[in-house]
């Protein structure tokens, strides 16, 4: 990464990062300002500054922060065949990028440039608010503090600042992202990997905002603990849909904005068949595909397939249905909706159980074999606040009854114990009784 403080590094970091390891890169944040604090404390005395240039023990402890960064990531790499890493800093002018370049080919390893270019001052203010609010770096801590504590680092580094161009810096592969926008300054992107980088990086977006998810209501295949299929809505499932306009006037603000997606199967058509909203119909949101095992239930899987059964349950997320898909196949699927819903605000997602796992689990930054064995109850509408460094769940049962579709390792029965702990986190709240019931 490469710019002033305040210019949302650490934010595209941690998204670059969650997205690279949502698709299986293997991807680690190295953060300099960590690697400073405990240099600071080892070096400088109780009243040094560690942002004042004249200080010489702070100039030293800024440099070993440097260097313990670099070899935390050659560290990092020698454990890995190939995979990401990011240096979430400053590393502000050509001398220390030239450094980097030279140390990280010398090891084999290829560098692409991030830079985060802003001269627009209402966005780096707005910036800084964002970082008071929601950094973790500065929790606890004043508007004041924040401001003045940034204003002072952007002053220091604003005397060496040297931004990135063609011209200093041609032979380098560099991504320079303008004023925060999607306008981009690209140069030398080499390889596959690099240009999907380049493309997250274009649609992603730094404001707040709310995606709204849902299941579709409950089918007749839910009621008889069939898979697959494409079944209709029960009669319950029915209610649910006719509901779902209700809380949706309720509880989505600028609700007339609303886009509406769906699958080609059914059930999510028929759920969002009475929003009088613009619907868009996605195969990407199909449900996994159970192949061979279409259309039995579990127990009948188990009986006719011991092994795949077991398999599945061993790894989940890897597990391919013969003739189907695994959780792995459905994410590589997913990934035009995620760059999509990256655009977007004001959405509402109708899909399936397993494909919403995989939405929450990039939302949620959920861990690749967890995420299979999320609950993800029928008949609720799920609230994601998407903010610049977290994201808060809020869930709203619909308080219309449905069978649980949920299947513990293990066992071929329906049914979850109330200590699941890979219960979505959040707060909940019920669309009749609209108190909280639980918090974060
Ligand atoms: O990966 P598991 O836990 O089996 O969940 C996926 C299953 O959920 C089901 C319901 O059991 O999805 P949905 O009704 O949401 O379309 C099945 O169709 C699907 O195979």
């Amino acid at each position: 990464m490469v710019g002033l403080p305040a210019r949302g590094k650490s934010f595209i970091s941690q998204k670059v990062r969650r997205y690279l390891s949502w698709l299986s890169v293997p991807t680690q944040s190295f953060n300099q300002s960590s690697y400073r604090k405990k240099r600071a404390e080892a070096l400088m005395r109780k009243d040094d500054d560690l942002f004042d240039p004249s200080n010489e023990r702070a100039r030293e402890a800024r440099r070993l922060a440097h260097e313990d960064s670099i070899a935390a990531i050659l560290e990092w790499f020698n454990t890995q065949e190939a995979g990401v890493a990011i240096y979430d800093g400053a590393n502000i002018n050509r001398e220390i990028r030239k450094e980097i370049y030279t140390t990280l080919d010398e090891h084999g390893i290829q560098t692409l440039f991030l830079e985060s270019f802003c001269n627009d001052e209402s966005k780096v203010r707005a910036n800084i608010m964002d970082i008071n609010k929601t950094s973790p770096d500065y929790a606890d801590k004043s508007a004041e503090f924040t401001v003045a504590d940034l204003e002072k680092k952007i002053n220091f580094y604003s005397e060496f600042y040297e931004p990135m161009d063609v011209e200093h810096e041609g032979d380098y592969t560099f991504i320079k992202l303008l004023n925060l926008s999607s306008d981009l300054l690209i140069n030398r992107i080499q390889s596959y990997l690099q240009s999907r980088i380049v493309f997250y990086i274009v649609n992603l977006h730094v404001k707040p905002r709310y995606i709204w998810l849902s299941r579709h209501g409950e089918s007749q295949y839910n009621l008889e603990g069939k898979i697959g299929g494409d079944a209709d809505l029960s009669e319950r499932g029915w209610k649910y849909a006719r509901k779902l306009k209700d809380m949706v006037n309720e509880y989505i603000p600028n609700n007339e904005n609303l886009q509406v997606w769906t699958s080609t199967l059914t059930r999510t058509q028929q759920t969002g068949s009475f929003l009088p909203y613009p619907k868009k119909t996605w195969k990407a949101l199909d449900e996994l595909d159970a192949g061979s095992c279409d259309g039995l239930t579990y127990d009948e899987i188990a009986e006719q397939f011991p092994g795949d059964f077991k398999a599945r349950d061993d790894n989940k997320f890897e597990y391919r249905y013969p003739g189907g898909e695994s959780y792995r196949d459905v994410i590589t699927r997913l990934e035009p909706i995620i760059m999509e819903l990256e655009n977007q605000e004001n959405v509402l997602v109708i899909t399936h159980q397993a494909v919403l796992r995989c939405i929450y689990a990039y939302f949620m930054n959920v861990h690749q074999e967890d995420s299979p064995w999320m609950s993800i109850p029928l008949h609720t509408l799920i609230k994601l606040d998407i903010r610049a460094y977290d994201t808060i769940v809020t869930r709203i049962k619909a308080d219309i009854p449905a069978v649980s579709t949920y299947k513990e390792k293990g066992t071929s029965k329906l049914g979850e114990t109330k200590d699941n702990s890979k219960i979505l986190a959040g707060t909940v709240i019920s669309s009749t009784h609209p108190e909280v019931l639980a918090s974060k």
